[in-house]
């Protein structure tokens, strides 16, 4: 038997729920036939594929190491654990959950503090004083650093923190911190604030592919079978479907709207009875069939579409990309 197609999925934490929803969407039905408390899954209809249910870090690495083909995870954790990120994984699409920001931040008190050279003048001046260089505390060591260095900021020393990395400065074991917020909430209960020019990195989960992974003819068909199925989610989510018929549809209607409205119209202009078929993006619906009734349109229907299939698949477009670099 050849080797499995395997697929990382977030086994708990925030990214768990949001990344079966996400294939569920997509039409891939992902099973766990051993129970809940299986870490090996499959997915219906597919022989050869095996989900591998990891921790969002554990993700990261494995990718990194090629034990896994596919996984989803979160930018930050792919930045911080894998030295020269583009090279090794392709980041094939941001799938607009898990957002969070990894973010210097320093006490509220320091009012003088607001953007990373201020921070560069306090650090040194702090070195000056006490003779000791100031305490950054974090788990994202490598990000640190490189943005630090970035800002010319050398005068620091970094705490490692594997968690509440918030209190660190109210316990007295750091003077700053690096971590990741979404609300902003727990840095704001620590009375802390982010530095102005202070964001390192907009993180959300990505669908990630790994170089390193086996990739046979039947590992790159499988990849294409997969997201072909994501695209398809993915390009029916960004349009509804308008429908319409009336004598004075034309070309040069059809062309004025996809000027203004950014409709397109993927089955051609409209039949010699003025019948057509447009996608137009959700906020734009209701500019458009009121431009379309204005023109003479009685009536026109909007409709949700679950997937369009264009010959053309950007992500397994991307992926050949990746791997013939
Ligand atoms: N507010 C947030 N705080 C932390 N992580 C977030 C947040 N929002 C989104 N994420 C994303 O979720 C990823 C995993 O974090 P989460 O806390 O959900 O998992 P976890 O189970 O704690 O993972 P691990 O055990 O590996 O730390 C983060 O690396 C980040 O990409
Ligand atoms: O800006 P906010 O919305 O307040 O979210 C940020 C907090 O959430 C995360 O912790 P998490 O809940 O994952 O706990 P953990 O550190 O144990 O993983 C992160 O480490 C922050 O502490
Ligand atoms: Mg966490």
């Amino acid at each position: 038997m050849t080797a499995p197609f395997v697929l990382a999925v977030p086994s708990k934490g925030r990214l768990q729920e949001n990344a079966e929803a996400f294939f569920t969407r997509a039409g891939l039905t992902l099973a766990k036939p051993g129970g809940v408390r299986d870490y090996r899954g499959t997915i219906a209809g597919f022989d050869n594929v095996e989900i591998a249910y990891l921790s969002a870090s554990e993700i990261a690495s494995n990718l990194a190491r090629g034990a896994v083909h596919l996984g989803i995870t979160g930018e930050d954790l792919l930045r911080e654990s894998i030295p020269d990120a583009d090279k090794k994984v392709a980041l094939i699409d941001g799938l607009g959950f898990g957002s969070a920001n990894v973010v210097v931040a320093v006490p509220q008190a320091w009012i003088d503090v607001r953007t990373m050279a201020d921070l560069d003048d306090v650090t040194t001046g702090f070195r000056a004083q006490h003779n000791r260089r100031m305490r950054v505390a974090t788990k994202y060591i490598n990000l640190t650093r490189n943005f630090f260095a970035s800002h010319g900021v050398v005068d620091y020393r970094i705490v490692e923190s594997a968690g509440a990395t918030e209190g660190a400065p109210a316990t007295g074991t750091a003077e700053l911190i690096v971590d990741i917020t979404t609300t902003g909430a727990t840095l704001v209960a620590n009375g802390l604030k982010v530095l102005d020019d202070g964001v390192i990195l907009r993180s959300q989960a990505n669908l990630v592919a790994s170089r390193a992974a086996d990739w046979s003819a039947q590992s790159l068909e499988t990849a294409r079978i997969i997201l072909d199925h994501i695209a398809a989610r993915a390009r029916a989510s960004k349009y509804k479907e308008v429908r319409t018929r009336f004598a004075g549809c034309n070309q040069a209607l059809l062309t004025e709207a996809h000027n203004r409205f950014g409709v397109v119209s993927p089955f051609g202009g409209p039949t010699s009875s003025g019948m057509i078929t447009l996608h137009c993006p959700p906020a734009q619906l209701y500019a458009l069939s009121s431009f379309l009734r204005a023109n003479g349109a009685d009536t026109v229907s909007v409709a949700s579409l679950d997937y369009v299939m264009d010959r053309e698949n950007p992500l397994f477009a991307k992926l050949e990309a990746f791997l013939r670099q």
